[in-house]
């Protein structure tokens, strides 16, 4: 479905990303983890076109998508939801839901946008009231709605950024079971950026770790915790990451 290959980015003369190649297979879950400032939101944002690429390729169903524009490379099916969730304000849930609908499914037509909300709020549980206001969301609404928001894009690649951030740990687990689901019910793929690695090394098919803007390892969770390099990155700076390896040895 994604094929990644070579992939460079160059801010001035530092490399944050570096010649990173990898393969998303339908309907799979692919984690990808790595250290403060190894790359991970730099190759986001190049899969969702928010940056180009210095060098490399990104294939999409065999179409190459480097460079293209975020509006496109969501007409064609890659959605995601972002760290820090900023919703309108003024607008309700369903606004806020619909006019995603209405930007990512490349149509101008207001059914097909209030049809995809509708199914995008039920799917993660939020109210499918016309005027319930984002104001009354906690860290948890909030989350679901950045969920239906992409949702309602239409996605056959599904982009998680941090999705567990600011969740407490029962939150968390409902999260995390909520895109297991949805990846069952809609036979969607996802790739899964988290810093929380504990809970996504349970839901994942397979996990991908960079380090300085390099892949260093990839495989099933249980194997790339035992890779000595992948523990060396986290060993002093990250003690939770740790002891998600640990327990994700088995
Ligand atoms: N626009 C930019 N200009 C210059 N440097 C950048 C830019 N964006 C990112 N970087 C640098 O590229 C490196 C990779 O950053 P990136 O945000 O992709 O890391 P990350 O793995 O997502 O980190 P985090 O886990 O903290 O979100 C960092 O050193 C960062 O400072």
């Amino acid at each position: 479905m994604l094929n990644v290959e070579g992939l460079v980015k160059r801010f001035g003369g530092f490399t944050a990303v570096n010649g990173v190649s990898f393969k998303v297979e339908p309907g799979e879950i692919l984690g990808l983890i790595g250290p403060n400032g190894s790359g991970k939101s730099t190759i986001f944002n190049m899969l969702s076109g928010t940056l180009s690429p210095t060098a490399g390729s990104i294939r999409f169903e065999g179409r190459e998508i480097a460079g293209v524009s975020p509006h496109s490379i969501i007409n064609r099916g890659i959605g995601r939801t972002f760290q820090i969730p900023r919703p309108f304000r003024r607008l309700s849930i369903f606004e806020n839901v619909a006019l995603a609908g209405f930007y990512g499914q490349g149509s101008h037509s207001q059914s097909k946008a209030f049809a995809a909300a509708e199914q995008a709020l039920a799917l993660v549980g939020l109210p499918g009231d016309r005027h319930a206001r984002v104001d009354g969301l906690g860290a948890a609404g909030l989350k679901k709605l950045e969920l239906a928001k992409a949702l309602a894009t239409g996605p056959k690649l599904l982009l998680a950024d941090e999705s567990l951030s600011g969740l407490d740990e029962h939150e968390m687990d409902q999260a995390a079971d909520m895109l297991d689901r949805i990846r069952k019910e809609l036979g969607m793929t996802i790739i899964w950026v988290e810093h929380i690695m504990g809970v996504l090394m349970r839901i994942v098919d397979r996990v991908m770790v960079l380090d300085h803007g390099e892949k260093i390892a990839e495989g099933l969770p249980s194997a790339v915790a035992h890779d000595p390099r992948v523990v060396e990155v986290y060993l002093g700076t990250d003690s939770a990451a740790v002891q998600a390896l640990a327990a994700a040895r088995g």
